[in-house]
């Protein structure tokens, strides 16, 4: 384990034009290639929106078991609201973590018996009674990082030579947007110190903001890697879904988080930009000396990755989220 820290890009050097877009482009493309990771400042997200969010995030958390039950997941067929600790699990393992999951608020799409069973997925949030505030807020907060992820696609599409809006379609109008507000809480690591177990994000894009609290590692052609938080920044990471569109030259790197010490609780908020659930990834025509570095995406046999975008994020979903899956999705043979 080493403390060495990530990449760190300035998002308004893109928006700067000119040379310093030049730089950042070319920042981009290695920080995305080598590692998969990097800390982002200049994007405009104002500090006392991020502290906002800290601090609902702290509110939900504390509220009593019963307001937290009230908007528990395994209600929702859409797989939103509340996870208890252990409930959710990586790999086969349980997470020590509890979380609250928002998407974009949708309509539920009536669909027949056996018709595309991804379509499920879309439908409305669960809210705490008990915080009215929250909706408003977290909803703002999900829309000020779709912005942002918007304009990072845009940069990885040019720092990939491709048209800038190639992504475009894939994305739609708003793309598949997925929160999770976060809490680990501290305890004796002789049990277990799985946070949340290795794995790689299946959307596009993440950005992680994460309390001062350190626990997000990555691991690295030097072996694990601390993501020390570095105030006001977010960390952000590749998902499966550019891994797959750039044939595997940008990573969808392995990343995980470790326990706090028993008495120390880190909460951090986690935003996944996808592509619309009923697109196919698109694959990028990369210029030759690009195309020479193209690895092909890595196939895990135990978890097969789909073009179709909503089939993947379904398949995530099922696994994850073991109750929902029984109380929802009994008739489905696993994926
Ligand atoms: O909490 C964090 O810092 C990262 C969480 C994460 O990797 C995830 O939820 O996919
Ligand atoms: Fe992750």
């Amino acid at each position: 384990m080493t403390d060495h820290p990530l990449p760190l890009l300035n998002l308004s050097d893109f928006t700067a034009g000119g040379e310093r877009c030049r730089a950042f482009l070319h920042a981009l493309r290695a920080a995305s290639r080598d590692v998969g990771f990097f800390y982002l400042t200049g994007h405009g997200i104002p500090g006392d929106l991020q502290e906002a969010v800290m601090e609902t995030a702290r509110s939900f958390f504390a509220l009593p078991d019963q307001a937290k039950e009230e908007v528990r997941m395994v209600n929702s067929p859409h797989f939103r609201g509340y996870t208890r600790i252990g409930g959710e699990l990586t790999r086969g393992q349980a997470d020590w973590r509890e979380q609250f999951d928002v998407m974009r608020e949708a309509q539920v799409v009536r669909c027949h018996y056996g018709e595309a069973p991804w379509l499920r997925l879309y439908g409305p949030n669960q809210w705490p009674s008990a915080l009215p505030r929250m909706r408003e807020l977290v909803l703002d907060w999900q829309d000020r990082l779709t912005g942002v992820t918007l304009t990072l696609l845009r940069a990885f599409a040019l720092a990939l030579e491709q048209d800038a809006g190639v992504f475009d379609e894939s994305v739609g109008e708003v793309p598949f947007q997925h929160l999770k507000l976060i809490r680990y809480p501290g305890r004796d690591t002789t049990l277990s110190d799985q946070g949340v177990g290795e794995h790689k994000d299946s959307g596009y894009l993440t950005l992680v903001l994460q309390d001062d609290t350190p626990g997000l590692e990555v691991l690295t052609d030097r072996g694990w890697v601390l993501a020390t938080p570095v105030p006001g920044s977010f960390v952000v990471n590749i998902g499966e879904l550019l891994e797959l569109a750039s044939n595997g030259y940008l990573k969808a790197t392995l990343h995980r988080v470790v326990t706090p010490p028993a008495g120390v609780t880190r909460y951090s908020s986690a935003f996944f930009m996808g592509a619309r659930l009923d697109a196919d990834v698109p694959l990028l025509d990369l210029p030759g000396y690009l195309a020479r570095e193209a690895k092909g995406p890595s196939s895990d046999p135990l978890n097969p990755l789909f073009h179709q975008v909503g089939r993947n994020v379904l398949k995530g979903r099922l696994r994850s989220h073991v109750d929902v899956a029984n109380a929802h999705y009994g008739e489905l043979e696993p994926l």
